[in-house]
């Protein structure tokens, strides 16, 4: 992977198109945002949903290396397959989501991008095209080449990391092996140091059954799995706990002992942050060769087109990734 250039900018793909993607993409260009970035969509798209949300709207084509201009929006233009209604899925219009993704992670390991922020997509009709996707984290690690990534939410003043991610939750206690929870928690731990400039990064796990197993009484993966690790963990210098009853890991107490929560599962730890911050929060990919943020939220199909769609986390998503590009490049 090349380097990346201190002044390349960041790199907003713009989801799917009958989400409210393009609506927030013609919002922010409507904002004075502080970091340069492009945005990749298809340009009558953008012209159409700005007419639609009656905002203004210059754009221009991405020249690499042409400084920002302001109030002008530098686009990458990818054609949409069939055109598209605010609100109205077509499988047609899969491959155009999936094109604008391996655009942006081209660009970012050839350092032409110094990260990428994502817009919404609809996993359902991804699959409904016939082709397997379960999530842009997934889709990332398998287009980088990782093997292991880490899903973590952003917001309402925590960072909560998953164990897994989009799993069947009867799947859940099988996949959480002793080798998966220490690869994670090499993860979270270097990614927190090198992108969030967090020295020495204190992690609260939670455990996986009620009130963490209650000595073996509940359930015995905090027993035969988890303590292990941790504690060989802990041995070699990490700061982490015990697994911790996840019920009472997210008080404003706790949370203030911690840099991270790292959740089990996914609605173990993400229903307690989106309360807290939905429409704010901002979703991080930890362990891949680049950086990616990306909104909290999904593609919300009411609200296509309408003007109603806020556009709150995709701002926090793209001032996020500049600080982590900032990190990494101190
Ligand atoms: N980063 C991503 O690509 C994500 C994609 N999704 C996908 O989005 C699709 C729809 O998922 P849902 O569960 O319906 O969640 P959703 O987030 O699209 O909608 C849930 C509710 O929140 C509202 N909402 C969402 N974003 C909003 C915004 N910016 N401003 C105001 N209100 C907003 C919607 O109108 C709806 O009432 C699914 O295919 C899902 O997989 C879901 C989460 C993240
Ligand atoms: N619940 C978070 C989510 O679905 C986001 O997934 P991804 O597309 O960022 O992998």
């Amino acid at each position: 992977m090349s380097k990346t250039l201190p002044s390349a900018p960041l790199v907003i793909t713009s989801g799917e198109p009958a989400g409210i993607g393009p609506d927030l993409c013609v919002r922010l260009a409507a904002t004075s945002a502080a970091e340069p970035f492009v945005v990749i969509a298809d340009k009558s798209l953008l012209q159409q949903r700005a007419a639609q949300l009656g905002v203004g709207l210059r754009l221009q084509d991405y020249v690499a290396g042409r400084p920002a201009q302001p109030d002008i929006l530098s686009v990458i233009h990818v054609p949409l397959a069939v055109p598209c209604r605010p609100g109205t899925l077509d499988a047609a219009n899969s491959g155009y989501v999936l094109e604008m993704l391996r655009r942006a992670v081209q660009g970012c390991q050839r350092g032409e991008f110094s990260g990428m922020v994502t817009a919404p997509v609809h996993k359902g009709i991804i699959n409904d095209a016939g082709i397997p996707f379960t999530g842009h984290t997934e889709f990332l690690a398998e287009q980088t080449g990782t093997p292991l990534v880490v899903m973590m939410l952003v917001g309402g003043g925590m960072r909560v990391a998953l164990a897994t991610t989009h799993l069947a939750l009867r799947e859940v206690p099988d996949a959480i092996t002793a080798p998966l929870l220490e690869d994670v928690l090499r993860i979270i731990r270097r990614d927190l140091q090198r992108r969030f400039g967090i020295a020495q990064p204190r992690i609260l796990v939670a455990g996986l059954n009620p009130h963490a197993g209650e000595g073996g009484y509940l359930g015995r993966e905090e027993i035969d799995v988890m303590i292990p690790v941790l504690d060989r963990l802990r041995d070699e210098g990490f700061d982490v706990s015990a697994p911790l009853p996840a019920d009472t890991l997210f008080t404003p107490h706790k949370l203030s002992q911690c840099d991270c929560v790292l959740s089990m599962y996914h609605d173990q730890g993400l229903p307690v942050l989106k309360h807290a911050s939905f429409g704010q929060g901002v979703n991080v990919t930890l362990g891949l060769p680049i950086i990616r943020t990306s909104v909290d939220h999904g593609t919300a199909l009411d609200l296509a087109g309408t003007g109603k769609a806020d556009s709150g986390s995709l701002l926090e998503a793209l001032k996020l990734a500049s600080e982590m590009v900032s990190h990494e490049q101190s």
